[in-house]
């Protein structure tokens, strides 16, 4: 008997593109020996509610769209307790994480990997009592950021670029903070925070350092302290351009569980979509929680058992 798969999209993603492979996306799944049932979401958490009303009666499933759908669908598969193979075939904009996991651009060629490829057991981040697949984020996003997607997309270049436009250190957002991890205790004022699992970030590659691996339980943390005057800024600008590997204005470590606390509620995002306010936020990484299908030269690159 056929195995089946539940293949969900995102229909708006990036440009729209699905809708010129939706037809061999299909055939190359059947030809997998799989049969298909089709979903497109229909709003932002359809993909959620879907995986976890349904996903319990298949055996694969395969999802298309940006970082946030990808979000969505882990998501339900965590809260619905689900171990089956994810697929998962790139559409948004930026792929971050598809491009951390080598996942091919071209529609066809990730739909053969979804379903031919070898389930590489993934880490994934759990935030409060929501989840995220490679980023959670707060700190240098403004409202107007929200309703331009495609800058909050790319965090550092936008980040770069509310730090540059700042006329006024003042006029930089920051957060007094307490962040607990391991033994470790640090009481500061940041202006931006991110706790990632993940090679590439915002578009960005290398920004999380360079032996980043995606099953080893630990993520990668990167804090920003808030300049005090425009050599501190510059040396931070310096940072987030690679010009400089190592600043005290950036704390840089590794852990598998922190918790994050502050006065005011500051807005986060968790894999580039709105995540809430908060102000208290425990992060732990739910090591190889998820089965994604990837290229098993691929999976090999970021598996902490081939260094
Ligand atoms: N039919 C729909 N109408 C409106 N929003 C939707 C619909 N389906 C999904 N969404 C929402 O769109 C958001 C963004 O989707 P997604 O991340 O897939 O694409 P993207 O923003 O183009 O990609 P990227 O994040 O890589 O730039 C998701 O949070 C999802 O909930």
């Amino acid at each position: 008997m056929n195995k089946k798969l539940l293949f969900i999209f995102n229909p708006h993603s990036g440009k729209g593109l699905i809708r010129n492979y939706l037809v061999d996306i299909v055939d190359t799944m059947i030809k997998a020996e799989f049969d298909v049932t089709i979903y497109s979401t229909q709003a932002r958490a359809d993909a959620t509610r879907k995986v976890l009303e349904e996903g319990a009666g298949y055996d694969q499933i395969v999802c298309s769209g940006g970082d946030g759908t990808l979000d969505e669908v882990v998501t339900g598969m965590i809260q619905a307790n689900l171990d089956i193979p994810l697929g998962y075939i790139p559409a948004g904009s930026t792929n971050d994480f598809a491009n951390s996991l080598g996942i091919e651009k071209e529609m066809r060629l990730s739909c053969l990997t979804a379903v031919h490829g070898t389930p590489f057991p993934c880490d994934i981040g759990r935030f409060n009592d929501d989840t995220f697949v490679y980023v959670a984020a707060f700190g240098l996003f403004t409202e107007v950021s929200y309703q331009t997607p495609q800058q909050l997309k790319n965090i550092f270049g936008h980040a770069a670029y509310i730090l540059e436009g700042a006329k006024h250190l003042r006029d930089i957002p920051s957060y007094v903070m307490h962040v607990e991890y391991e033994n470790q205790r640090i009481q500061d004022e940041f202006i931006y925070g991110m706790v990632s699992n993940s090679i590439s970030v915002g578009g960005f590659k290398g920004m999380t350092g360079p032996d980043v691996k995606l099953d080893d339980g630990v993520f990668e943390v990167t804090l920003i302290r808030k300049p005090k005057n425009p050599i501190e800024l510059n040396e931070i600008l310096a940072c987030l351009t690679n010009l400089i590997d190592d600043s005290d204005m950036v704390y840089t470590f590794k852990t598998s569980e922190l918790h994050i606390m502050s006065k005011e509620k500051v807005a986060w995002t968790l894999d580039g979509e709105f995540g809430g306010e908060h102000d208290d936020v425990t992060i732990c990484d739910l090591q190889q929680r998820i089965r994604i299908v990837v290229d098993e030269e691929e999976a090999a690159k970021v598996s902490k058992d081939c260094q």
